[in-house]
């Protein structure tokens, strides 16, 4: 809304200098932004200098700096536990419905948070879009990282059409339902069961039909006599390193496992999934998690006898 002002019309080509002396000695009003008029600029000034006459301004917009956050659909979870500070970041964005605080590390078998609410509504569930895809997630109940989506994007264009894949510990099912996309079929396990009532939710969402989800162990998936699969995600980076023994039984040779591992050292796993695997390895740096440790993603190919 315009509203009326002290302003000074200048010369445009002395506008700059006048604008500076007069902040120089205090005399321009900083909430607002000079307006050519003509050949002139109107400078708005404070009521004591010479010649000023009151004419309709347009404020500027106040410029807010919002605290640290992540963004999980119409979540953002902050760094600090400062509600005063969420009340801002909750304003500041239409798409926001809650600000939350972890009180805790991802932590347990079922990699999950704590959180504490500092605005909004008082939830943890909301829903993500990715790429097209919806997916409802529950951040106390299940991981899901946003951080992810380009190394899905990844994935999925290195995938051939019909692909047979397993996603052994699928959450809520970002994977899966993204690779579902170009896949015959995607075998979904996870251990908890709020994330499988959530990727059964996911996959309706999406209508995915071509998932098939599962709550089981990782550990048991090589009992069940499935056919070989042309590509297995393993993306438990605290512990999947434990599973690649069953992944590599459960790949086809010449087919591919993405094996997501917390490391401190560059390679530090290659020996093992050499001896394992046999296969050929590129490695990259997906996040850095801590100082010092970052999450790595091993795409490896697999090599059987007469392959
Ligand atoms: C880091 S999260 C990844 C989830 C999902 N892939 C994603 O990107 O959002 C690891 C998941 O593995 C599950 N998990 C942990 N141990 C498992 C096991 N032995 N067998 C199957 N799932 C397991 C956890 O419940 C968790 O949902």
């Amino acid at each position: 809304m315009r509203r009326e002002q002290w302003c000074l019309a200048v010369p445009k080509r002395e506008a700059e200098q006048t604008r500076r002396r007069l902040l120089e000695e205090g005399l321009l009003d900083r909430r607002l932004k000079p307006r050519p008029e003509g050949d002139a600029v109107l400078l708005p000034v404070t009521e004591e200098v010479a010649g000023a006459v009151r004419c309709g301004f347009e404020p500027v917009p106040e410029q807010v700096v919002l605290p640290r956050h992540e963004l999980v659909g119409g979540i953002a979870i902050m760094q600090d536990d400062d509600p005063e500070a969420a009340r801002v970041l909750l304003a500041s964005r239409p798409s926001l419905h809650t600000v939350l605080f972890p009180e805790s590390p991802v932590e347990g078998e079922y990699r999950t948070r704590r959180f504490a609410v500092l605005a909004g509504i008082p939830t943890t569930r909301t829903r993500v879009t990715e790429y097209g895809l919806r997916f409802d997630v529950d951040l106390a109940l299940a991981y899901f990282s946003a951080r992810l989506a380009t190394e899905r994007q990844r994935i999925l264009e290195d995938m051939e059409e019909g692909e047979r894949v397993l996603d052994m510990f699928a959450g809520v099912g970002p994977f899966a339902i993204t690779l579902a996309r170009k896949a015959g079929i995607v075998v979904a396990a996870d251990l908890n069961p709020a994330a499988v009532h959530l990727l059964v939710h996911n996959i309706a969402l999406n209508r995915a039909a071509n998932v098939i989800p599962m709550l089981a162990d990782a550990a048991h998936l090589a009992r069940l006599g499935f056919a070989p699969f042309d590509r297995i995600i393993m993306n438990l980076p605290m512990a999947a390193p434990q599973f690649l023994a069953t992944a590599a039984g459960l790949c086809r040779g010449g087919g591919t496992i993405h094996l997501y591992a917390l490391q401190e050292e560059e390679g530090e796993y290659l020996p093992l999934i050499r001896a394992v695997t046999s296969g050929e390895v590129t490695e990259r740096v997906v996040r850095t998690y801590s100082p010092g440790k970052w999450h790595a993603v091993y795409d490896i190919t697999v090599k059987k006898e007469g392959c």
